[in-house]
């Protein structure tokens, strides 16, 4: 539905040069709703724009619904305009008119006549569950309801595409929450395809399908979230599930395991501990549901260097997870996003509840942290302590394997 290529934006001005956008590829199949992840600056905004745009790319393809956009000009590129919504984070509504008026004044540059147009608008605020404030004003409704007349108003000329600017960035947890559900229910409903740019993890964890990372005007990596996830050295895996620092002990091994979907009905961990009669020390690691599967993260001690655990590591690998095997390295890298689970301040929420072994039964949407346990048959539910006798340092991969 939305194919992008080879896209490139320079901003120039006052013999200055910013590269906003630096050869980006992207497709977002119809019916998706894509995220593009990264920190201010990166580019992401800009990226929009080029999709609609409201900014003219100097290089590249913008292919919307099988139409070249740049190939288009005068009353051509108007209607492939009307295909593409735009919500952005301060939604810009009109205070003088009513949250209807609101809704009704694209219809009304689309000449679309009076009683059509009431019909129209009365539907859009049914969708968006706004049928009860039609007569009032933005100044008298909260940013939870200017952002569902953002998005009815966005929905006026039935576009197949809907572009979100952060559109959630200026809500609290809560509404946020309710605007997600509200854009995934009409992307199933409409069958509408969303392109949406956040710096917010947790978006990308709720809704998306298939997500990006930008950084510098590049995207970094690409694909759909949990096989994202699942990839080792990920850094969306990395901010969804921030893991504690990695400490490695001498004479132990230490292991992330990324599991998606099946892999967390088996229990890994125990059957691993039985199998080599091992002391498996569970480190730290979050279970979550993204896109309806269960994906999760635990950092895992062996005993005994890496060379003394090749066998233990590849019967994880067969049970079907992605092993990386971690070593000291001065530095962690900075996914440059706000990790899932913080508040908009960037503080850490509330710790997640505990509860058991990843390969225990969980329910959708719950997070359950798993604690520190030294034994052959691991325990969980307690919050991760410092490792006794540990050697604090960041550490990297030094082995990767994606299943
Ligand atoms: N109109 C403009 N003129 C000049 N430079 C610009 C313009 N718009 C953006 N930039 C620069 O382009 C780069 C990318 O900005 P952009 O707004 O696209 O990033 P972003 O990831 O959306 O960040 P944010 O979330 O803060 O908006 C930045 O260095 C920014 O300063």
């Amino acid at each position: 539905m939305i194919q992008i290529e080879k896209l490139r934006k320079v901003y120039r001005g006052r013999g200055r040069e910013v590269t906003a956008v630096d050869g980006v590829d992207l497709t977002v199949a119809e019916g998706e709703v894509f995220g593009v992840l990264g920190r201010s600056g990166a580019g992401k905004s800009t990226l929009l724009r080029c999709v609609n745009l409201l900014e003219r790319p100097d290089e590249g393809r913008v292919v919307i619904d099988g139409r070249d956009l740049l190939a288009l000009r005068g009353g051509a590129l108007r209607r492939a305009r009307q295909g593409i919504g735009m919500i952005h984070q301060h939604f810009g509504l009109l205070g003088s008119r009513t949250v209807a008026g609101n809704v009704a004044f694209p219809l009304e540059v689309m000449g679309v006549p009076r009683a059509e147009r009431a019909r129209r608008v009365a539907e859009l605020l049914d969708l968006v569950g706004l049928a009860e404030h039609a007569k009032a004003y933005p100044a008298r409704i909260s940013g939870g309801q200017k952002q569902r007349v953002g998005i009815a108003r966005a929905l006026a000329g039935r576009p197949k595409v809907l572009l979100s600017d952060e559109a959630t960035s200026a809500l609290d947890p809560e509404t946020t929450a309710s605007i997600l559900e509200l854009l995934r229910d009409l992307n199933r409903r409409l069958g509408l395809t969303i392109l949406l740019i956040t710096h917010e993890m947790d978006v990308v964890k709720s809704i998306c399908d298939s997500a990006a990372v930008m950084r510098d005007g590049r995207l970094t990596e690409q694909g759909p979230v949990t096989g994202l996830l699942a990839r080792p050295g990920s850094e969306l895996a990395g901010g969804l599930f921030p893991l504690p620092p990695a400490e490695i002990r001498d004479g132990y091994t230490l292991v992330e395991v990324t599991f998606v979907g099946g892999a967390t009905d088996e229990p890994f961990v125990s059957a691993l501990a039985r199998k080599y009669s091992l002391d498996v020390n569970i480190l730290g690691g979050a279970v979550e549901t993204v896109g309806g599967e269960r994906v999760g993260r635990l950092q895992l001690e062996l005993p005994g260097d890496p060379s003394l655990n090749a066998a233990q590591i590849a019967f994880l690998r067969e049970a079907g997870l992605a092993v990386t095997v971690k070593t000291p390295t001065p530095e962690t890298p900075d996914p440059g996003v706000r990790p899932a689970g913080t508040s908009a301040a960037g503080t850490p929420a509330a710790e997640p509840p505990a509860s058991g072994m990843p390969s225990a039964g969980r329910h959708a949407g719950e997070t359950s942290a798993v604690g520190t346990s030294s034994a052959g048959t691991p325990t969980a539910g307690t919050p991760a302590p410092e490792t006794p006798a540990s050697r604090t340092g960041a550490v990297h991969d030094v082995q990767e394997d994606a299943r």
